[in-house]
């Protein structure tokens, strides 16, 4: 394991393994995954030849984050469509995998809207699966397209709001190339400060009980060469009260109409602290992250992990993927009973910002959320 890191040295370059990837060898279409439950201990890809291993990827966050999550939904059900299983069967599937973040339901329900559509028109189950699968593709590099904007747009925000640069951000979870097209959604606006020269410290968050802060984000700025320093989540106090940290930039799974924040558990008592200590707390999140259709922050559907999340260590491997119970080295007596919310809400009076690839809304407001939607582009297949 030592080894596996030395190599992450400063002129360190981003990994060529990209988070998914659709590919057709003569056996068959699949989509591919970099196995994020591995990370960083190596890097292993998972083949899905169908929709129901890529549920079960999904599931055990092997593939996670909200806008990856959408394209792998979308590639999904254009692997139902071109292997020929039921296509609106799988799509229910992807969808219902994960209640929370909405670029899945918007991924899969875009892939199927397209399969649909061509269906009809054509009445040709190939035809179908082709418009599904360029649906499928339209979104990955959508998604790229609007990771860059967001990366723009959120280092515009941080001169405007902390001239001089110099930047000392704390982020929360991973938010980086795993979880998108690009280079992501808050992590990508640390590393075009990081490319700028303008990043003195990314604080890095989100340490149990997935440690996706430790193992993912972490890998991640190490691999491209960013000053950054691993904290547990309970540390974050006292690193705000010793005037440590100029800005906190996080990503959203869903963020309602009333702007509203679902993002990684621990995200709320972030806003708190950052509101209390006069630090700007920024969400940087594509418009497809922004649900009208939920009024509210109490009408998002918080996800509830295993407890053996809490009640085991299991990392590198976290969890085993279709495992119930985790196998893991127990951290509280047998039988505990956890509180495993994967996701928390943020009311938007604590946020200073929504950044997405169309601007950004501050201060967060309904109105303005929605003059927001209206300006960004029309979901076309
Ligand atoms: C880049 S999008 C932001 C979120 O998806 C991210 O912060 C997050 O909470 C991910 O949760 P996860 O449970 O790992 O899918």
């Amino acid at each position: 394991m030592a080894d596996q890191y030395a190599q992450y040295g400063e002129d360190s370059k981003p990994t060529e393994t990209p988070a998914i990837r659709w590919e057709e060898p003569p056996e068959g279409p699949v989509v591919v995954l970099l196995d994020q439950t591995r990370l960083p201990a190596e890097e292993v890809e998972l083949v899905c030849t169908d929709a129901s291993t890529l549920v079960e990827a999904i599931r055990s966050l092997a593939v996670r984050g909200a806008p990856l999550l959408g394209v792998a939904g979308a590639y999904g059900v254009a692997l139902a469509a071109v292997r020929g299983f039921d296509v609106d069967e799988a799509a229910n599937a992807l969808a219902g995998a994960r209640p929370t973040a909405v670029n899945l339901a918007v991924g899969v329900r875009r892939a199927q809207a397209a399969h649909r559509a061509e269906y009809a028109r054509s009445g040709d189950p190939e035809q179908a699966a082709t418009a599904a699968l360029t649906a499928a593709r339209a979104l990955h590099e959508e998604d790229a397209e609007a990771s860059a904007r967001m990366a723009e747009r959120g280092l515009a925000l941080l001169d405007e709001l902390l001239p001089g640069g110099g930047y000392r951000i704390l982020t929360h979870c991973n938010t980086g190339a795993l979880v998108s097209g690009g280079e992501g959604t808050a992590f990508a606006v640390a590393l075009a400060a990081h490319r700028t020269g303008q990043l003195r410290r990314l604080w890095v968050d989100e340490t149990r009980p997935l440690l996706q802060g430790a193992r993912l984000t972490a890998y991640e700025a190490a691999r491209n060469g960013m000053a950054y320093t691993l904290l547990t989540d309970n540390a974050a106090g006292s690193l705000f009260a010793a005037g440590e940290v100029d800005a906190v930039l996080i990503g959203a799974d869903r963020i309602a109409a009333d702007g509203s924040v679902a993002n990684k558990v621990g995200s709320y008592p972030l806003a708190v602290l950052a509101r209390y200590h006069h630090v700007p707390f920024i969400v940087v999140a594509p418009t497809t992250t922004i649900d009208l259709d939920t009024p509210d922050g109490a009408s998002i559907e918080v996800e509830q992990r295993p407890g053996h999340e809490v009640t085991e260590l299991t990392a590198p491997q976290v969890p085993t993927m279709g495992a119930e119970a985790g196998g893991g080295i127990p951290v509280a007596p047998l039988g505990t009973q956890a509180y495993n919310p994967a996701f928390d809400i943020t009311p938007p009076e604590l946020v200073t910002a929504i950044v997405t690839e169309e601007g950004a809304v501050s201060p967060v407001t309904a109105e303005a959320l929605a003059g927001l939607c209206a300006r960004s582009r029309p979901v076309s297949t």
